[in-house]
């Protein structure tokens, strides 16, 4: 089941009709507290633990997860920001009855557990809070942060002050944006996500391990998914992503074009003419954009894509050659890099969720907004966000590599936003199997690994 993600204000929303249906905050702050204790013991095992409390409920969590920890026979030392301030932070402080420490005294500790500010943060810390907490964060064995590293923005992943990298991050109910979102996305750690019984049900989610459709055992090559790749006088990409489409499950995979494509496998057909895409009922998707190029030609094969009737697949030049603010693109995928994404569809603000989805509403597409923060949106208001993908992806050709795998997906018979989702997952972890001197390539030699 994919990991749901809440915005804070709709966090609350849930948090309140919880409430609501009779479990109190210090319920919810208990079972919090008492999964961040037990997340930190299974990571850092037991030992010397300081735990840093803001003001708030995410302080409040930390009090509890102290009083757990020393069950656990931890040594715990917990250093107040500032006195408990929510009531049920004021309630949980009132609990604790091991050594405090201000946060000027405390000094660091094997395990360090931020619980200054979770998703009520409203600005940066002071540089005083947040250089300590650096220093506490970067000298412990394990640093793990309740709910949010703070200083981090939890709808737009910004850091309204220096964060440092944790090992961890436990969070509750759901994750929130930022915890797939740059630039805060390095300082999480391992995202682990506790249940604390509150409904938290989202079109918004971490997007998971996909489920490919099985080949049909009377599959014949075209029913396995036929792929048409409309190639420029760049080769090479319309190459890459050809060949991406036939390993990842594409029963049949033309190139049309005029270049010289080296290095396809065998299997690719090469060649035929653009009346093709209307007339061969056969064809499950048309991918345009890798090696088009710029230009009459360009124009000339993009709108042949249009006018075919067939499930599109439009990345690279082929979004410049679209223009801004396309509409009517109903059932097509977009894979817009971040700079193709501004061009596409200039004058949209607000946070990266919020930008995407009003592209694929506008649009009326399935956008993949590419990046090391992945995210692919659709009109109907669900946003999947890539779980984090190896820093090496950013190289020549892999966007190629992954139109060509959406292309083959689509072919084969998901739908649209599956496919897209389903791609970019594959495509990081193929990058994960292929590892760090990789070159996209490689990427497709792991494709059989992933999709076996
Ligand atoms: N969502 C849930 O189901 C549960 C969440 N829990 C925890 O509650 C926090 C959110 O708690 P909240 O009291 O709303 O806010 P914070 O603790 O994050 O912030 C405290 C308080 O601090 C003030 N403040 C904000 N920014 C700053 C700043 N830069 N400097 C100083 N003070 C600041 C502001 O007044 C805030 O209200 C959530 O993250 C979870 O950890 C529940 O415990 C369990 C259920
Ligand atoms: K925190």
């Amino acid at each position: 089941m994919p990991r749901p993600i809440l915005t804070a204000d709709r966090m609350r929303a849930a948090e309140q009709a919880a409430i609501e249906g009779g479990t109190s905050v210090e319920t919810l702050m208990d079972r919090a507290g008492t999964a961040l204790a037990e997340a930190v013991h299974r990571l850092a095992g037991t030992g010397d633990t300081l735990i840093l409390c803001g003001p708030g409920n995410n302080g409040g969590d930390g009090y509890v997860a102290g009083r757990k920890l020393v069950e656990r026979g931890h040594r715990v030392r917990v250093a107040a920001l500032a006195p408990p301030a929510s009531a049920a932070c004021v309630a949980a402080a009132s609990r604790w009855d091991g050594e405090t420490v201000t946060f000027e005294q405390a000094s660091p500790s094997p395990i360090l557990v931020d619980c200054l500010f979770g998703t009520g943060l409203t600005h940066g810390l002071e540089a005083t809070v947040s250089e300590r907490l650096s220093d506490l964060a970067k000298s412990a064995s394990s640093a793990i942060a309740c709910d949010l590293p703070s200083g981090v923005g939890s709808d737009d992943g910004r850091c309204l002050s220096p964060v440092p990298a944790f090992d961890m991050t436990v969070t509750f109910g759901a994750l929130k944006p930022a915890h797939r979102l740059m630039p805060a996305l390095p300082s999480m750690g391992r995202v682990v996500l506790a249940d604390i019984g509150i409904d938290a049900s989202s079109t918004w989610f971490e997007i998971g391990r996909p489920e490919v459709p099985a080949l049909a055992a009377a599959a014949h090559k075209y029913s396995r998914g036929y792929v048409a790749v409309l190639a420029g006088e760049m080769s090479g990409a319309a190459s890459l992503a050809a060949s991406a489409a036939a390993r990842s499950g594409a029963g049949y995979v033309r190139v049309i074009g005029d270049g010289l494509f080296q290095g396809l496998p065998a299997s690719v057909v090469v060649g035929g003419k653009l009346g093709l895409l209307a007339d061969d009922g056969r064809i499950g998707s048309v991918l345009i954009g890798p090696g088009v190029g710029r230009g009459a030609g360009a124009k000339a094969l993009l709108q042949a894509a249009l006018d075919c009737g067939k499930p599109l697949v439009l990345d690279a030049d082929a979004l410049n050659e679209l223009g801004a603010n396309p509409t009517g693109m109903s059932d097509a995928i977009l894979t817009p890099h971040a700079g193709e994404f501004a061009r596409l569809f200039p004058g949209l603000d607000g946070t990266k969720p919020e930008m995407t989805l009003q592209a694929a509403r506008n649009s009326g597409a399935i956008v993949v907004s590419k990046g090391p923060d992945t995210l692919v949106a659709s009109p109907d208001g669900r946003l999947g966000f890539a779980p984090p993908a190896p820093s090496w992806l950013a190289s020549a050709g892999t966007g190629d590599v992954l139109a060509g795998i959406i292309s083959a997906l689509r072919a084969r018979g998901m739908d649209a936003f599956d496919a897209a989702c389903a791609g970019v997952w594959i495509h990081g972890r193929a990058a994960e199997l292929a590892g760090p001197l990789m070159i996209a390539d490689d990427l497709i030699s792991e494709l059989p690994a992933v999709l076996a």
